[in-house]
């Protein structure tokens, strides 16, 4: 028998402001991995980040996580959340932040720390969060998302208007919590991170498109990155 996977959605449908955003999607996700969630603007990747972490009203289907219904209470320190917008405390420091949200979990400032220092801000973590760049409150929010351990990790675009360089370090990062065990969705529209991850999910117009790794995705397509996948698959749709 295969293994649970850690995220299972099963004919998902979702509606915002009465218009269909999701027209029924599946998907398994295997615990250990890291999962791309690719699209244009609009495609709906936020509405399926929403309904895995279950804060998504939705119309049809079942999505479940860790064995438990999507948001349900036993997931509260197993899944972690982090939104496009950083969602941080502006008046306290990059520390404070991270030892609040340790605390909520129980959670001590070693921890916090550890947390704080594992995303390449511990030189900055007296500073206060008002005073941060933008790509230091997105690591600062990723450190309070991190700080609880958890075992699903929900990321909305988190390298949006970052340098090369630490968007490479926290790919890394990514790589390593997989490895240890953590599953990580991680939604994009940056095709060069696509190649970073174990499997894509590609969205398009309220479906997927794609579910499969970068490599298969190239070789089914007969494309040699997955830009030109994802355009050979779209050319492929409008075709038929
Ligand atoms: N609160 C809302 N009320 C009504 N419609 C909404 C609401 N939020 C989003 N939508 C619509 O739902 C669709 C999907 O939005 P969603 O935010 O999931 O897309 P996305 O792929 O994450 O986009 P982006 O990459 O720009 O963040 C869009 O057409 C959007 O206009």
């Amino acid at each position: 028998m295969p293994p649970t996977p850690a995220v299972a959605v099963t004919d998902l449908v979702v509606d915002r402001g009465k218009r269909p955003v999701l027209k029924g999607v599946s998907t398994a996700i295997a615990a250990g991995t890291v999962t791309g969630l690719l699209g244009p603007s609009g495609s709906g990747k936020t509405t399926f980040i929403r309904a895995v972490v279950g804060t998504q009203k939705v119309k049809g289907g079942t999505v479940t996580v860790l064995g438990e219904p999507a948001g349900a209470k036993p997931l509260r320190g197993r899944v972690a959340y982090v939104t496009q917008d950083a969602s941080i405390y502006r008046d306290l420091s990059v520390k404070a932040n991270v030892a609040y949200f340790a605390a909520l979990y129980g959670r001590g400032r070693r921890e916090a720390m550890r947390a704080v220092e594992s995303v390449g801000m511990g030189d900055h973590a007296d500073k206060l969060a008002g005073n941060l760049s933008g790509g230091q409150k997105t690591r600062t929010s990723l450190a309070c998302a991190l700080v609880i351990e958890p075992e699903v990790l929900v990321l909305d675009e988190p390298t949006v208007g970052l340098d090369p360089v630490i968007r490479e370090e926290l790919w890394d990062r990514f790589r390593a919590l997989a490895e240890g065990g953590a599953t990580l969705l991680v939604s994009s529209h940056v095709m060069d991170e696509a190649d970073r991850c174990d499997r894509l999910l590609l969205l398009r117009e309220g479906r997927f498109i794609a579910d499969d790794t970068p490599a298969d995705l190239r070789a089914a397509t007969g494309t040699a990155n997955l830009e030109a996948a994802f355009l050979h698959l779209i050319r492929e749709l409008e075709a038929n």
